[in-house]
C-alpha cells in the first residue's frame, strides 16, 4: 500500500431491494467520516443516485471507471453497471441477487488486485444470489474460495468476541462436520487472529459444548466426550489457552463468557443468538483467517423496512471502524513480526 494514502475502504452494496445501500450511504453521509479512510462503493451513480433520491439522503460522490483511480477525501462510486437495474425495496428478486453479485465480485477482484485494502459487505439475501456462477451460501464461503487462508466466522465486538467451529452447516449435518481437524483448525485460527488481529499477545479461548450440559458425561450424547474435550486437552497441553466444553445454555447468562477473549461455538444459532442478544446494533461480522481483511455489520437485508429511511447504520459504521483497526493491527503485527535479517541479508545479496 502507498503510505502517503488513505485506507481504501470497499463497500460491496449487497441486495439492492435491502437495506445495505442505505446503512451504507447514512454512514458516510457524515464527511468526518472521510478522515479515517477513502471508501470505494462497488455500483454505478445512477444506481446509488436512485438509493438516495428514495431515501432522502445528500452524498456527494465522484464516479470512477475502477477502483484504482480512486480519490482521497471523497466517497468513490465504481461504475460496475451501466444500466438500470430495477428495485423493488422489501422484495427478494432475482435482480436483487444479481447485482449483488456483480457488485460483490467487482468488489473481490480489486481486493485482490490490491486496488482496495479492506472491503465491509453489505447484507445479501443468500437464497436470490443462487445461480449456475455463484453457489455459496454467504460471503464467508466465497471469500474462503476466493482468498488464501482458513476462514473462520467471527462475530465481533471490543468486548464479545463469538467465532464458529461450524457457521452455514445445517443442523443435522453439525455433528458429523466437527471433527478434530476441523477443532485444532479453528482453534489455531482464532488465537491468530486474537494476537494479530486485536493485539491480544496470550489469548484466552473458551469452547462451548455440543450437547445439552455437554452431554453429560456421555448420558446425552457422546460427542463431547469422544471429540471435543480429547482435542481441547490435546490444544491445552501444547501451551494454547483454551478451556471447556462449557455448558452453552448458562454460559452467557452466568458471565461466563467475560473471563475469556473469545468463545469458539459449536454451530451457528449457538453463537450467534447470544451475540446478537447482547450486541445487535453494535456487532460486527468479521471473516477471519483469511489474506485479506472482510467485515460486515450484523444485520441482513432488514426487507420489512427497506427503503423507508429508518434503517440504523450504527453496526455499519461499526464494520468500517473494525475493517481499520485489523488492517492497522495486522500491519503493525507484521512489521513486527517479520524477520529483519533476512531483508538485511538480502541487501546485502544485491
Ligand atoms: N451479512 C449478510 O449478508 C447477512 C447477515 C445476516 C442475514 N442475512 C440475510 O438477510 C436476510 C434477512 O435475515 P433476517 O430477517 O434473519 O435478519 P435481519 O437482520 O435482516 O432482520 C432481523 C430484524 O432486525 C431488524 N433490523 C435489521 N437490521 C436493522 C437495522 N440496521 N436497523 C433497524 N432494524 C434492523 C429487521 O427489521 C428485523 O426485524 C436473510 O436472507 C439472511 O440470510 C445476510
Ligand atoms: N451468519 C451471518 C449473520 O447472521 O450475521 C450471516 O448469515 C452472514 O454470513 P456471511 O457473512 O457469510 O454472508
Amino acid at each position: 500500500m502507498d503510505e502517503n494514502r488513505k485506507i481504501r475502504l470497499g463497500i460491496s452494496i449487497g441486495d439492492l431491494n435491502g437495506i445495505g445501500c442505505e446503512v451504507a450511504l447514512k454512514t458516510f453521509e457524515d464527511s468526518r467520516m472521510l478522515d479515517f479512510c477513502t471508501p470505494v462503493i462497488f455500483a454505478s451513480n445512477k444506481t446509488v443516485s436512485f438509493q438516495m433520491r428514495q431515501l432522502k439522503l445528500n452524498v456527494t460522490f465522484n464516479g470512477i471507471p475502477d477502483a484504482s483511480k480512486a480519490i482521497d477525501n471523497k466517497v468513490n462510486i465504481v461504475n460496475v453497471w451501466k444500466e438500470v437495474p430495477r428495485v423493488d425495496f422489501g422484495q427478494a428478486t432475482k435482480t436483487g441477487g444479481e447485482y449483488a453479485i456483480k457488485s460483490l465480485k467487482a468488489a473481490v477482484e480489486a481486493l485482490k488486485k490490491g486496488d482496495i485494502d479492506v472491503l465491509v459487505t453489505a447484507p445479501i439475501n443468500k437464497n436470490n444470489i443462487q445461480s449456475e456462477d455463484f453457489n455459496f451460501p454467504g460471503h464467508t464461503d466465497f471469500l474462503a474460495q476466493e482468498l488464501e487462508g482458513e476462514s473462520l466466522m467471527f462475530m465481533v465486538t471490543e468486548t464479545l468476541k463469538v467465532g464458529l467451529l461450524t457457521d452455514h452447516v445445517a443442523v443435522k449435518d453439525v455433528s458429523a462436520a466437527i471433527i478434530p481437524r476441523l477443532i485444532r483448525d479453528k482453534i489455531n485460527t482464532i488465537e491468530k487472529s486474537l494476537k494479530m488481529d486485536f493485539g491480544i499477545r496470550k489469548p484466552k479461548i473458551a469452547l462451548l459444548g455440543i450437547n445439552p450440559h455437554s452431554g453429560d458425561n456421555g448420558v446425552i450424547g457422546k460427542e463431547d466426550d469422544e471429540v471435543l474435550k480429547p482435542v481441547i486437552k490435546e490444544m491445552a497441553d501444547m501451551g494454547h489457552l483454551v478451556f471447556g466444553p462449557y455448558s452453552a445454555d448458562s454460559f452467557f447468562g452466568s458471565d461466563g463468557y467475560k473471563k475469556f477473549d473469545a468463545i469458539l461455538a459449536a454451530y451457528h444459532d449457538q453463537g450467534l443468538i447470544p451475540f446478537k442478544t447482547i450486541s445487535f446494533g453494535q456487532g460486527v461480522n468479521y471473516t477471519a483467517g483469511l489474506s485479506k481483511v472482510r467485515t460486515s455489520p450484523d444485520h441482513g437485508t432488514a426487507y420489512e423496512i427497506a427503503g423507508k429511511g429508518v434503517a440504523d447504520e450504527s453496526s455499519f459504521k461499526e464494520a468500517v471502524f473494525m475493517a481499520l483497526n485489523i488492517f492497522k493491527h495486522r500491519t503493525e503485527y507484521q512489521e513486527l513480526t517479520q524477520d529483519v535479517l533476512k531483508k538485511q541479508r538480502l541487501k546485502r545479496e544485491r
